[in-house]
């Protein structure tokens, strides 16, 4: 039997990976839906490539092109389209109410979209449990985590170690990080990825994400969680046992190998997307982080055991990153605004979805004020 997998964010970069993964395994996976934000083009010949009538649009008003518009369109996709899987790989806080529909609706959840776990884990790991579904790493730092825990057999676990490439600025001198622009920030050492996670490992706001992701998925205490920079992200995790051995998942910086991994689980196939070649010579090195030059992973650690704060972090990171990108801040601002926004008084504990909304648009609004601030200064 194939599976069947509805892919969420179809025209990014998850997207495009997850459909190569699934055309290059045409007896295992079969695609059943796609979704789209804005690139109705792209959705159409997606659609009729793989020839599926199951298309979102939520970009748009009402549009007879596709088969869901509108604003509600990738829940309407999820409710009206049978799969075993669904891949979200929608960018941003907009990944929330899919992540909880595709297990409401008894889909397993291939998960690429972080912030859904940073806002509402608690919430998520609930929902899966109620509807006996699964909740599989797709991040390639936590599909390593995933997978060596489960080689591991969950037993004596010390720590995990998560890698971060040190993203665009890794060698640039901490005073010019004041005049450095978007374009600099998206030319990523290693990945190819979306606009907004590329901003966020130049200042590694993304490993600040990751380390509040691993705190849901792993159950673990914050402290056990660490980073270390390895620029050629071929380690993507580590996890050291208590005598103190530390085991690695290498793979090339191919984000095919972490979504096969999760298609296929539990099972694991024959054949790897990017092979890495041990025959060629290879460097692997690894530093401490420079949390005085980047500040933004120690915010995150700051917020940690609080979802109040976590959802805050999120939300005004992602307000800052969009106004950097627009030109309206400088990149150091963006440290600034999202400290200044998890100091207000959040609560620790979240009941519910309408609760997390809530404390994500009022974070939001503290952001905007001070973004605007920052422009009526300058
Ligand atoms: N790229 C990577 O290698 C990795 C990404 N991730 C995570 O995966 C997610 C996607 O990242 P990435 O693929 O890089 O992002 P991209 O920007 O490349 O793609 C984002 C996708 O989401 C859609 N989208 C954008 N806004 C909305 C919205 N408001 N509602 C619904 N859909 C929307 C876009 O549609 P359209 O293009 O039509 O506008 C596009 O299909 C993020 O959460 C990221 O952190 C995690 C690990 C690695
Ligand atoms: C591919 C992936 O999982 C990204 O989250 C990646 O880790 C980003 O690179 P950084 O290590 O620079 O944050
Ligand atoms: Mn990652």
């Amino acid at each position: 039997m194939k599976k069947k997998i509805i892919v969420l964010g179809a025209t990014g970069t998850i997207g495009k990976n997850t459909l190569d993964v699934i055309k290059n395994n045409p007896d295992l996976f079969e695609l059943a839906g796609i979704s789209a934000h804005s690139k109705k083009k792209e959705l159409l010949k997606i659609a009729k490539e793989y020839n599926i009538n199951k298309t979102a649009l939520s970009g748009t008003n009402k549009d007879s092109d596709v088969l869901f518009s509108g604003e509600d369109a990738v829940i309407q996709l999820l409710l009206e389209t049978e799969a075993d899987i669904v891949v979200n790989g929608i960018a941003g806080a907009k990944g929330l109410l899919p992540s909880i529909t595709a297990l409401k609706t008894g889909k397993n959840l291939a998960l690429a979209n972080k912030e859904s776990l940073v806002m509402a884990g608690e919430i998520i790991k609930e929902t899966a449990r109620k509807n006996k579904k699964s909740i599989i790493p797709v991040d390639s730092e936590h599909s390593a985590v995933f997978l060596l825990l489960e080689a591991l057999r969950y037993k004596n676990i010390d720590e995990i170690i998560l890698t971060a490439s040190g993203g665009a600025f890794r060698n640039t001198p901490k005073e010019e990080l004041q005049e450095v622009t978007p374009n600099q920030a998206l030319n990523h050492p290693t990945w190819n990825m979306g606009k907004k996670i590329t901003i966020d490992s130049a200042s590694l706001a993304n490993k600040g994400l990751e380390v509040l992701e691993a705190e849901v998925l792993f159950d673990l205490p914050i402290e056990k969680i660490k980073v270390v920079i390895h620029p050629q992200s071929i380690i993507h995790a580590m996890v050291r046992q208590t005598d103190g051995s530390l085991y690695a998942q290498l793979s090339y910086p191919d984000m095919k190998t972490p979504i096969q991994h999760a298609l296929s689980y539990p099972d694991v196939l024959s054949h790897a997307p990017s092979p890495i070649d041990i025959t060629q010579p290879m460097e692997l090195s690894f530093y401490p982080v420079d949390n005085d030059k980047f500040p933004m992973l120690d915010i995150a650690y700051q917020a940690a055991g609080s979802r109040g704060k976590s959802i805050a972090f999120n939300a005004a990171n992602e307000e800052a990153v969009d106004a950097f990108l627009c030109n309206k801040i400088k990149f150091t601002d963006i440290p600034y605004i999202v400290e200044l926004v998890i100091n207000h008084n959040w609560t620790n504990k979240v009941i519910d979805i309408e609760e997390v909304l809530l404390i994500d648009k009022k974070a939001r609004e503290i952001a905007k004020t001070q973004i605007r601030k920052i422009v009526e200064k300058r």
